[in-house]
């Protein structure tokens, strides 16, 4: 574990960037990138200027536990309160920033916070860079270089994951079966996937797919969780927090008229409004507590990707004072969306039937500044990059009137999120 006690002074200096074109991917070097993107906007990081890689709970402790958040928070306050800063753009994303993954379940190991040494970030027409160092810069401009072409990913081995179809499909009929018999209301069960490549995979190509294919997604790579959410945990600007819940999933439509109608399809089923409306409450649930204004719309929209369209709610809160980005993100860890109802009984199944560790699959996944300005996903639609090799997820949410070979198939068209970034079929 990291020294806690003693963080090390950073001199941070943040400073207006002129040149704002093309991709913030491009600026990356090879190698352990890091990055928060949403269309042309976001912020990308390289280099290590301080890491916490928070250690996994012992075995036994209760599933909900989030103390790997709590110590989170507090070694970023202790790194801002050794920080000298020097922040000319003053935005969101600016200053010390640290990115994030924790895993879905304290005593999985994987959780990691990562202060980049570089870090250049874009919004609307402002662009910035960030430097992190040991030293006071002079001219912190001298530490963009130029970035190398990305790498094509090459052929790949696809393996199937620690079960089969069919053993998935048995772990989801078989909790129907305790959804029925009264144990539990919902369990969100996923499954995995392993990708092999012949050469370490450029995290780069997989970044620009997501990002251009998944524009209304967040596209990110933190310690080797790579994925484009379009899950939103919490976005909090100031004391304005908002919260993005999605649960319930249908594909696409072929043409217009089909897509209309799988929509209004899932927004009429019973079955789909009772899974998301779990999500809801449970997000309610949490953030009561938190805020001091609340606002949930009484009933979800749709939200239309390009590989599947879900049922959507989103959520408005003015946090009440005193309520750090963090707390919000622990209070809120896991929501139904991705545990289930009650959540304690959900996890609980979840380590039994899965037969994995989920990692930091269906963990926070985000960024935080100085500020307490920060956004956290829920790392969906995503995989561990763990040199030539990726561990691809996706899962769904199960209820009592949910068919196993309809969830195996739901699981697919997610995964394709994660294949089609690795082996783009338009080559
Ligand atoms: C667990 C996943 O999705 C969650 C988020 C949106 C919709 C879901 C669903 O319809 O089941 C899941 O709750 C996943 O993408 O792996």
């Amino acid at each position: 574990m990291n020294a806690v006690l003693s963080p090390p002074k950073l001199f941070v200096r943040t400073v207006p960037l002129r040149d704002r074109a093309g991709s913030l991917v491009r600026r990356l070097p090879e190698g352990a990138a890091l990055a928060w993107l949403s269309g042309d906007d976001g912020i990308v990081g390289w280099g290590e200027a301080a890491r916490l890689e928070p250690e996994a709970a012992p075995a036994g402790t209760p599933p909900t536990d989030n103390s790997r958040i709590a110590q989170a928070a507090r070694w970023f306050t202790g790194l801002l309160e050794h920080a000298e800063v020097e922040d000319e753009v003053g935005l969101p994303g600016t200053g010390l920033v640290t990115f994030g993954t924790f895993t879905f379940a304290p005593t999985s190991p994987g959780s990691a916070l990562v202060v980049p040494r570089v870090l250049v970030g874009r919004r609307g027409d402002r662009a910035w860079l960030t430097t992190v160092t040991d030293e006071p810069v002079e001219h912190p401009e001298e530490l963009l270089r130029p970035a190398t072409e990305p790498r094509p990913v090459g052929p790949l081995e696809w393996r199937p994951g620690s079960l089969t179809r069919q053993e998935w499909m048995d772990a989801v009929a078989g909790t129907v079966g305790r959804i029925r018999a009264g144990e539990l209301e919902k369990a969100v069960l996923a499954r995995d996937a392993i990708a092999r490549a012949q050469s370490p995979v450029d995290v780069r190509v997989l970044l620009e797919r997501l990002r251009t294919r998944f524009p209304s997604c967040f596209t990110f790579s933190v310690a080797g969780m790579v994925g484009a959410t379009p899950e939103l945990l919490l976005r909090r600007e100031g004391d304005q927090l908002t919260s993005l819940v999605l649960a319930g999933t249908r594909p696409r439509g072929e043409d217009a008229e089909s897509d209309r109608r799988l929509g209004q399809e899932m927004m009429a089923s019973a079955k789909d409004v009772e899974e998301h409306g779990l999500a809801v409450d449970s997000l309610r649930a949490a953030l009561e507590p938190l805020a001091a204004e609340l606002a949930v719309p009484a009933w979800p929209h749709l939200l239309g990707l390009a590989n599947v369209q879900h049922l959507a709610t989103r959520v408005h809160a003015r946090l009440a004072p005193g309520v750090s980005a963090l707390d919000a993100v622990a209070a809120l860890h896991p929501t139904a969306a991705v545990g289930g109802t009650p959540t304690e009984t959900a996890m609980r199944l979840i380590g039994e039937v899965e037969g994995m560790d989920r990692g930091g699959y269906t963990g926070p996944v985000g960024w935080l500044d100085g500020a307490g300005n920060s956004e956290w996903g829920i790392a969906l639609r995503c995989a561990r990059v763990d040199g030539s090799s990726a561990r691809l997820y996706a899962g769904g949410g199960i209820v009592a009137g949910s068919d196993p070979a309809a969830e195996a198939a739901e699981t697919e068209s997610k995964f394709r999120v994660m294949r089609e970034a690795l082996a783009d079929p338009r080559g």
